[in-house]
């Protein structure tokens, strides 16, 4: 359906309207008029709990978002998400990486097949496989059991299995120890080489098409190097693929009985639910690997089901756009107060810019407010000794997604306080800032001159008013995880629909993959470079120049 442009929309003229007197709004002040805002500005859901109260919003600023949340038909284009119906459109492709963790049993026909049973039939053999590497029945060509796991993928099929095999480090099997290389740069595969041994690694070379060029190519040097030591019939027992490409697997020496197979109904940057997620489940464990699949699901549910005033993704869609859209904030920065989320910036980026990095409509319009934001982040405390400075004091104003579990995983003693006493101070200090006055008057308490104080205000004076998420587990488990990728999984959804961008494609890689196979031809062969730019040309030249070490 012909959606109208989003700045026509009645819900979008109300809160444009709305967003003229809330610019001037002061979140400390919301805060002391209403005692009863962090209960109003909460919610729960599936194991997660947000507090989108540090927000430069007010209760009538979330009706007006829902409002137009309902407009863009967010709740038809959810059912028709779940239900299978092609909202991939310049795919024409089904969008159903819920289906992957439905419990067994709920039939879901597509093009006339239950994807439930074929969901249900490839976990089966995730788990098959997965218990016969981990109990140590799946032994290498010399008879030893397998000790390490590399898995080459890029993009999808690399940022989901390593952001969660590191967030789930603590449920880890002791034997195993997990690799990934992505990069087509070889000091990625060669630093991963030089710690494994032919006779105990597995490779599992994930790749939905199985067509990307770094990922074959990465592929191929493992195969060679196993064959410096193993022979061509003890490559079944070391190379296993995860794809939807089964010919090209096969032709690329991969026995199909080790082929784990998903859909071209499940996008790569949603793929870590399939088999993609291989490596995760022979770190953690199928049982676990289901856990977190389960997680999902009752994310899947909440979504499905919550009204939207109180759907945990739709809520965090909609704060995101309000800052996005009537605030100006041009990226959103991610902060985990985990250590073992180190990845999930990096997971995030992939997941929400490569959805909603579009510039047109889904009837290829020019967009008429800006779209997504970039993504970025890093772990706190380390993001505070970084770029926090920026964040507190800078001119552009970051909304930041707190991120932390209330209970660690480890029993450190004193680590866990000094964790989340540093997350709540960093929301509360972006929020209230700390005002002219204030800073004076401490510095009065301290005996400085008034010349030195008045050189020193400005600087020490915090505007505050910055808003923030925070997003809290009790712990992080195979279950919160699911459940907090699910999240975000859904909140790039709702935004994507009140864009009406098309979230599930992403045409903008394509142009350089398709240049960089030309320019790797010019530079392995005697082709003269000559048909680019001048720069192009130079830097080609000087690269074909350059003495090889
Ligand atoms: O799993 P594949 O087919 O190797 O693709 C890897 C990644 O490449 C992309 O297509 C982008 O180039 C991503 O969407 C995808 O996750």
């Amino acid at each position: 359906m012909r959606q109208p442009a989003l700045t026509t929309t009645v819900s979008y003229q109300a809160l444009q309207s709305h967003a003229a007197e809330a610019r001037d709004w002061q979140m400390r002040q919301l805060f002391a008029a209403d005692p009863q805002r962090f209960p109003a500005l909460t919610v729960d859901a599936a194991g997660l709990f947000l507090d989108y109260s540090k927000n430069r919003l007010d209760q009538r600023t979330v009706e007006l978002l829902v409002d137009l949340a309902r407009e863009r038909g967010v709740e038809a284009q959810r059912d028709a998400m779940f239900a299978g119906d092609k909202i991939n459109l310049t795919e024409h492709r089904s969008v159903l990486h819920t289906a992957l963790r439905m419990p067994r049993g709920k039939a879901l026909v597509v093009d006339g097949q239950d994807v439930n049973v074929d969901v249900h039939a490839v976990l089966d053999r995730v788990k098959g496989f997965t218990d016969k590497v981990r109990n140590g029945t799946w032994l290498g060509y010399s008879g030893k059991p397998i000790t390490d796991i590399v898995n080459i993928g890029i993009g999808g099929s690399d940022l989901g299995p390593k952001m969660a095999v590191l967030a789930l480090r603590s449920y880890a099997h002791p034997r195993l120890k997990m690799h990934f290389v992505s990069n087509v740069d070889g000091h990625d595969m060669d630093a991963v080489l030089a710690q494994v041994n032919h006779e105990t690694t597995l490779f599992i070379v994930a790749s939905k098409t199985f067509t990307t060029a770094e990922t074959m190519l990465n592929a191929q040097t493992a195969r060679r190097w196993f064959l410096c030591e193993g022979r061509e019939e003890d490559l079944a027992r070391h190379f296993v693929a995860v794809s939807t490409n089964k010919e090209a697997v096969s032709k690329f020496g991969i026995d199909l009985d080790n082929m784990f197979p998903f859909w071209d109904w499940v996008g790569g940057r949603y793929s870590v639910w399939s088999a993609i997620g291989l490596s995760v489940a022979l770190a953690v464990g199928f049982g676990y690997f289901q856990t977190m699949l389960e997680g999902a699901h009752a994310m899947d549910e909440h979504f499905r089901t919550a009204p939207l005033a109180q759907n945990m993704p739709v809520l965090l869609a909609l704060v995101g756009f309000w800052n996005r859209q009537f605030l100006g904030a041009t990226s959103l920065s991610i902060a985990p107060y985990h250590q073992d989320l180190n990845r999930f910036p990096a997971y995030l980026q992939q997941l929400d810019m490569e959805s909603n990095g579009k510039r047109v409509t889904r009837n290829g319009q020019p967009v008429d407010t800006p779209t997504c934001p970039i993504v970025w982040g890093e772990c706190g405390t380390n993001a505070q000794h970084a770029y926090f400075q920026l964040l507190h004091q800078g001119t552009d104003v970051v909304p930041i997604d707190f991120i932390a579990a209330l209970r660690a995983t480890h029993d450190l003693e004193g680590h866990h306080d000094a964790l989340l006493a540093n997350c709540f101070a960093q929301s509360e200090a972006f929020m209230k800032g700390k005002s002219a006055d204030e800073v004076r008057a401490e510095l009065q308490a301290q005996g400085l001159t008034e010349t030195k104080i008045d050189e020193l205000v400005p600087h020490k004076t915090f505007p505050g008013n910055r808003p923030s998420n925070t997003i809290l587990m009790d712990q992080l488990t195979p279950a919160t995880l699911g459940a907090l990728i699910a999240l975000y999984e859904h909140k790039t959804f709702v935004q994507g629909v009140i864009w009406d961008i098309a979230s599930f494609d992403q045409w903008g890689v394509e142009l350089g993959k398709v240049l960089a196979k030309k320019i790797q031809a010019e530079l392995e062969g005697d082709v003269d470079p000559a048909a680019h730019d001048s720069s192009t040309n130079g830097l080609i030249v000087m690269a074909k120049g350059a003495q090889v070490p």
